[in-house]
């Protein structure tokens, strides 16, 4: 392939371009697409009471002041999901939005623990969530995978249980990760379910370095043993771990209209998005919880493109990259999608393929 002349791509041509190019989805929790217009759909359906009398009084409450407050609505909103269908209903609305993005392959969170504690079988959601996606893969031809996450609130114990629990579907799970409230939760409180989960044959992955500090993403590695970090935007405090994340060219699963709705930055502009490319970091964009956060991967990109005058064609070819090779889809795979990356990029520049 011919080296792509970045240079010859205007600026004017990227979100088109943005657009149209593949991409993965690697941090996206699915309960966090969970729009209010279907969450209101489901409570009417399963006669449960919301804390807010509609979806336009729902929506004023997502205004956060940190991750704690985001997470008490949060998990408010999942009560609605008791059913399978329920459950294919949100993953199935998700997939439609993703394909309209331009994403070929998208890696699900979801919380195991948030719906078990409520009395829902772990095999209802995960014949829900399973439906959901072997329709778009069919439909939509999209690849998908699931990565359950443990809650980091809650104990050790009932991580290594949660994962006893996941074991029949072992099959159906390509990973772990670790979710919920940060602080004062370090990785370390999860070294035996992780090093657990590594036994099976399990990727591993945390969220680390979104509110706290650069030690939980030293920890997150060295004590999880996690092939990304998820979000990790506070790796610039160390210079010892930027260098580190570069020589192993570790993924951050970075999602930036969520640290702005979160208080992670006061706003996009303030990003260091265009620093953690600079500094030669495997990143990537992701929308985390797009029905709360004002968007979805495409709006991330759209918006930080926006607001970042830094990032032109090369960091907009990088990002979409790594987000292909940080997945956990087979080379082939990879190898194809990343193919037609550089065949868009190409035209692009009006370089020819061949
Ligand atoms: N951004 C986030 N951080 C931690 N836990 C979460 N669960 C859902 N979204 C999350
Ligand atoms: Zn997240």
């Amino acid at each position: 392939m011919a080296a792509i002349d970045f240079s010859a791509i205007p600026r004017s041509a990227l979100p088109a371009l943005l657009q149209a190019a593949p991409k993965a989805e690697l941090h996206l929790h699915i309960e966090g697409s969970l729009e209010p217009e279907l969450m209101f759909e489901l409570a009417q359906r399963n006669h449960i009471q919301l804390s807010y009398p509609d979806v336009a009084s729902l929506r004023q409450a997502y205004a956060f002041s940190n991750l704690q407050s985001f997470l008490d609505i949060y998990y408010a909103g999942a009560s609605v999901l008791i059913t399978a269908a329920d459950f294919e209903a949100m993953c199935w609305a998700y997939c439609q939005r993703a394909a309209a993005d331009g994403i070929v392959r998208a890696e699900l969170f979801f919380d195991p623990q948030t719906h078990t504690e409520r009395g829902i079988a772990l095999a209802t959601v995960l014949e829900g969530l399973l439906a959901g996606i072997k329709r778009a893969e069919r439909e939509l031809g999209l690849s998908l995978d699931l990565i359950p996450c443990f809650l980091r609130h809650l104990s050790e114990a009932e991580a290594l249980q949660t994962l006893q629990a996941l074991e029949p579907f072992r099959e159906q799970i390509i990973g772990v990760g670790l979710d919920s409230s940060e602080r004062g939760h370090p990785p370390l409180k999860f070294a035996r379910a992780f090093a657990a989960a590594r036994a099976m044959g399990l990727h591993v992955v945390a969220h680390a370095g979104e509110e706290g500090p650069a030690a939980y993403i030293w920890s997150a590695l060295e004590d999880l043993g996690v092939e990304r970090i998820d979000h990790g935007v506070r790796c610039l405090e160390d210079p010892d771990l930027v260098a580190h994340l570069r020589q192993q060219r570790i993924p951050l699963t970075v999602c930036p209209l969520s640290n702005v709705k979160l208080r992670v930055f006061d706003k996009l502009q303030e990003h260091c998005l265009p620093r953690l490319l600079d500094e030669g970091l495997m990143v990537m964009l992701n929308s985390d919880d797009p029905a709360y956060f004002g968007g979805y991967l495409g709006e991330n990109l759209r918006q930080c493109f926006d607001a970042l005058p830094q990032l032109g064609a090369e960091q907009a070819y990088r990002l979409l990259r790594n987000s292909l090779e940080a997945s956990f889809a087979t080379d082939a795979d990879k190898h194809t999608w990343i193919a037609r990356l550089d065949a868009c990029f190409l035209a692009a520049a009006g370089q020819s393929s061949r």
